[in-house]
């Protein structure tokens, strides 16, 4: 991974895994905000998790369709950096949150085959940047967070018009080959570094961000 490519560790719930991530290189930290999730923090645990990461660390609230009442609240009460949309939110509604918010969006799009990269053209230029997500299973409560990849070969030699992070399923054994398909320069995961549901393992942080730098 060339030294300017950055990781996000998304669903940390605990302090400690904030610095351990901090500590091993991560770019990004992403707190959710969604009560099926076994990562779902509540906005006082956010707001106190915030307010003690590192400076310097990318502050992310991922949230799911959600109302300008739960934004303003959330906005008020956490120090953030930027928002995730990672719901069905249209490119109107995520162009409201940023004006709204003034903050930068990530817009996540859920890929599965070759025709849902219609969703990435249709929010560049309106998010600041684009997760490209391996799209909710059938049956599963979680839009996201599933561990699940899908087909790189999709992304390889695509043409971008916007900043993107490529997530789903990644790991320490295949985050190389992850970012050698696709070319991501930005990287997210949650189940990757777990030891189950919601439970970030340090260790598996640190193994990740190394293995990411020696693609
Ligand atoms: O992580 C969750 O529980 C979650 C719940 C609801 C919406 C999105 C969620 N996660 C989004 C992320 O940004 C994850 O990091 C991304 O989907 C990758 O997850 P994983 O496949 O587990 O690495």
């Amino acid at each position: 991974m060339p030294a300017d490519t950055a990781v996000k560790i998304c669903g940390l719930r605990k302090s400690s895994d904030i610095d351990a991530a901090a500590l091993a290189g991560a770019r990004y930290v992403g707190f959710v905000f969604f009560p099926k999730s076994p990562r779902h923090l509540e906005i006082p645990a956010a707001a106190a998790l915030s307010v003690a990461a590192p400076i310097g660390l990318c502050k992310v609230a991922l949230t799911v369709n959600a109302d300008n009442a739960f934004l303003d609240t959330l906005v008020d009460a956490v120090p953030l950096d930027m928002l995730q949309l990672h719901g069905s939110e249209s490119p109107e509604r995520v162009s409201e949150v940023k004006a709204r918010y003034g903050l930068p969006v990530m817009k996540a799009v859920g890929v599965a085959e070759r025709s849902d990269l219609a969703q990435i053209d249709l929010y560049s230029g309106v998010a600041d940047q684009i997760l490209v997500d391996t799209k909710k299973p059938k049956g599963s409560d979680l839009p996201g967070g599933n561990g699940l990849t899908f087909d790189w070969g999709l992304l390889s030699r695509r043409v971008w018009r916007c900043p993107w992070m490529l997530a789903g399923g990644l790991t320490p054994e295949n985050v190389g080959t992850a970012i050698k398909t696709t070319g991501a320069r930005q990287i997210d995961l949650s189940s990757g570094v777990e030891t189950s549901p919601g439970v970030k393992d340090p260790a598996l942080i640190r193994a990740f961000i190394q293995a990411a730098q020696a693609a």
